[in-house]
């Protein structure tokens, strides 16, 4: 007898997105640059030259785009609103028409009894605040708090869900230390101050929401578990840096008010001493947390890739995607349990979890053929049912994405959509992991 798959009543079958990697149009109607739009135009930072200028479209197709996950079935929608459409100089001066675009993006969701989950900071910084130092300035969170306040008193009398930051870790380690991703900056001083400032704003976007909101807000984080490459103390000593670096810096400032021990010794000169009192903003308490889980990593000791001194190891004998990233769906329950029995009860939304596959190319028939990427759907549903029945409170999924879109500097070659674009005629065609997930959708998971 297999136990039915059927997933908790009320839970969020949802999509993904972000606002510069899908709706193009980033400087119409009054819009403001953000650092996206200056690092995707400095020639060599993006693959193939690709920009956010078109991307999906979406700006002007989003009645189109919302239809379709409306044939999905979706009951929840996940996007980042554009700060510097809204507030083009970043504080002040509010872009009504930059407005009124998400207002009835928002509006045709719930038309179409879609539950919006609305991110306000997606990586795409307004330039004007760049130019004043951006996350490496202290008054960021207060320009953060101000933005926040704004896009409450225009949408949260129909915005339940509200996220504050998506993903800080990928902030700090690809803008400010690896240089990867916009600012692009390679400062291992840099990087723990942004960490710190991007912790202050969302702290402070929780307390103004507090002051006024009606509904709930939380943060996503991204975590990757990392597992010991070999039982030697070295390899295990180069795990728990991995961890403390990549997840518990975010989460347990946030979630438990300090940071974790291993850090100091891990910057070392570059790590400051940060006021209590920020400690104390940074830790209000927030509603839930996004979890953002895509693969897994097996780490050994590295003394040569300083300062973490840790090095992943490839995991040849599984499939990985285009990404690179090895397909391991236990490291998502693996992950949850952790996460609650660390955090406790906090309830979670899993906000992304997806991958990019070479889709091959197909003659332009109604449903593009994606077995790696219906299979990947599949393990990870099943295993997310595991860990709600082990007692973690999931209240959502959203797959990352509803469309191929702008797959940050790596282009967009990389297609993570449940719909493919043709990016030369903006035609979305279905995905045969799109039609499994809608199926998976209308049965609440007893199809899996
Ligand atoms: C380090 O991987 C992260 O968990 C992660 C993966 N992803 C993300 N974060 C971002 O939130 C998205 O904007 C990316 O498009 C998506 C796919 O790469």
């Amino acid at each position: 007898m297999t136990r039915s798959l059927r997933f908790p009543d009320g839970f969020l079958w949802g999509a993904a997105t972000a606002a510069y990697q899908i709706e193009g149009s980033p400087l119409a109607d009054g819009a403001g640059p953000s650092i996206w739009e200056r690092f995707a135009h400095t020639p060599g930072l993006m693959a193939d030259g690709d920009t956010g200028d078109i991307a999906c479209d979406h700006y002007r197709r989003h009645a189109e785009d919302v239809r379709l996950m409306q044939a999905l079935g979706l009951t929840s929608y996940r996007f980042s609103i554009a700060w510097s459409r809204v507030l083009p100089e970043g504080t002040g001066r509010v872009n009504a028409k930059g407005l009124d675009f998400y207002a009835r993006l928002v509006d045709d969701l719930l038309e179409h009894g879609i539950t919006p989950n609305v991110t306000l900071f997606h990586w795409d910084l307004p330039a004007a605040l760049d130019d004043r130092g951006g996350w490496l300035n202290r008054d960021s969170a207060d320009w953060f708090a101000e933005y926040a306040q704004v896009m409450f008193r225009a949408l949260d009398d129909r915005v339940p869900l509200w996220t504050t930051l998506n993903e800080p870790w990928v902030v700090v380690d690809g803008g400010y230390l690896r240089g990867t991703i916009a600012p692009g900056h390679r400062n291992l001083y840099e990087a723990p101050r942004v960490t710190h400032n991007l912790l202050r704003a969302s702290g402070a976007a929780v307390a103004a929401y507090r002051a006024e909101g009606r509904h709930r807000i939380g943060v996503v984080f991204n975590l990757e578990p990392k597992y010991p490459a070999s039982t030697r103390q070295e390899d295990r000593d180069a795990t728990r840096r991995a961890h403390a670096y990549m997840n518990t810096q975010f989460t347990d400032p946030v979630l438990r008010g300090v940071y974790p021990e291993a850090l100091a010794a891990l910057y070392g000169a570059a790590w400051p001493d940060f006021p209590a009192a920020d400690l104390e903003c940074i830790r209000q308490p927030v509603d839930f947390v996004g979890i953002n889980y895509y693969t897994r990593q097996v780490v050994r000791d590295d003394p040569t890739q300083p300062p973490l001194r840790a090095a992943g190891v490839p995991q040849r004998q599984r499939t990985h995607t285009e990404t690179g990233w090895e397909v391991y769906e236990q490291g998502l329950i693996d992950t949850l349990l952790w996460f609650r029995d660390r955090y406790g009860t906090v309830p979670v939304y899993l906000t992304e979890n997806g991958a990019a596959f070479y889709d091959p190319p197909q003659a332009a028939g109604p449903v593009v053929e994606d077995p790696l990427r219906v299979d990947y759907l599949e393990r990870h549903l099943k295993t997310l049912r595991r860990a709600i029945d082990a007692g973690v409170d999931v209240r959502g999924y959203y797959a990352w994405s509803l469309l191929d879109n702008l797959e940050w500097s790596l282009g967009f070659a990389k297609r993570f959509g449940l719909y493919h674009v043709d990016f030369s005629t903006q035609r979305r065609t279905p995905k045969r992991s799109a039609l499994r997930y809608a199926q998976i959708i209308a049965s609440h998971g007893a199809a899996l």
